[in-house]
């Protein structure tokens, strides 16, 4: 039986984690912590893995005190960057334990982040448009920026440069943010929870490749794969994209 602790068990993600390990037979519950409580072996309650989803300010920092007590963590908080993973992953080789971090447990936004590449070098232009619930307090999603790095190192590989644009004034921020060169632009909409559109254009075409959270019961496949197999991945592991065989 593996014993799972849940860090940020009462927010959005927290909650779905909580039923979807409660509901699995071959693990449990042991720990419930939210913002307040301290992370140490004996609030952790025994476990072996503790799954954190709390807040870009606080994940990091709640990471090195996981390893610190001895566990091995699953991660989908966003706001990491190649610093926070250089960090993180010194410190689990050095405690000889497993941190596995994905901006996205769902399916179908993993596979297409891997479309994504693969269409990339075949395209003159690449936007992404990432669509999310308005209580989110982060922008753009991490799965935005992976999948814009992952479009920007797939055309950098295919040797195509800048994708096009005239724009000479755009004194509101109309074009969105670069993420490596790529147009990311953020929407927040009541009424959503998490999606995701890869615009591909080329003269006289256009692919769209798109993904659709429509319930968090959609991240709780790809968490659990993660909670399974994080302890025998030493070190870090960034995205569930290995675990998952692509
Ligand atoms: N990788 C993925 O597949 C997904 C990632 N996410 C990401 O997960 C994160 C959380 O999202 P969501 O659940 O919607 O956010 P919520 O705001 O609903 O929940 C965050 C929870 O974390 C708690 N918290 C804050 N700081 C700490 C702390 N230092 N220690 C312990 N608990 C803390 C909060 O508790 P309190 O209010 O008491 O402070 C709250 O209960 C975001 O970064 C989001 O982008 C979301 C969906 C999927
Ligand atoms: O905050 C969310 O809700 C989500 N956050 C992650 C992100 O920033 O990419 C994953 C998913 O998009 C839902």
């Amino acid at each position: 039986m593996k014993r799972v602790a849940v860090i940020g068990a009462s927010g959005r993600m927290g909650t779905a984690v909580v039923k979807a390990v409660g509901a699995c037979a071959d693990m449990e519950v042991v720990a419930r912590l939210n913002g307040g409580d301290t992370i140490s072996r004996e609030s952790l309650g025994g476990a072996d893995v503790a799954v954190e989803f709390t807040s870009p300010a606080s994940s990091e920092r709640n990471v090195h005190a996981l390893l610190d007590a001895g566990v091995d963590a699953v991660v989908g908080t966003t706001g990491w960057d190649d610093d926070a993973y250089a960090r993180v992953r010194a410190h689990a080789e050095e405690a000889g334990r497993s941190v596995l971090i994905a901006p996205n447990f769902a399916i179908g936004a993993v596979l297409a982040m891997r479309f994504a590449q693969i269409a990339a070098p075949f395209f003159e232009s690449a936007e992404v448009v990432e669509m999310h619930h308005p209580d989110k307090v982060d922008a753009p999603s991490g799965t935005a920026i992976a999948t814009a790095r992952g479009i920007a190192r797939a055309r950098g590989a295919a040797g195509l440069g800048d994708v096009p644009d005239a724009t000479e004034s755009d004194p509101h921020g109309a074009r969105g943010a670069r993420i490596d060169g790529v147009p990311v632009h953020a929407v927040r909409l009541r009424g959503l929870t998490a999606s995701e559109e890869v615009l591909l254009g080329n003269p006289g075409e256009q692919l769209v490749i798109r993904t659709d959270s429509f319930d968090r019961v959609s991240f709780m496949p790809g968490v659990l794969l993660a909670v399974r197999s994080v302890s025998s991945r030493p070190g870090l592991t960034v995205g569930i994209e290995s675990v998952m065989g692509l």
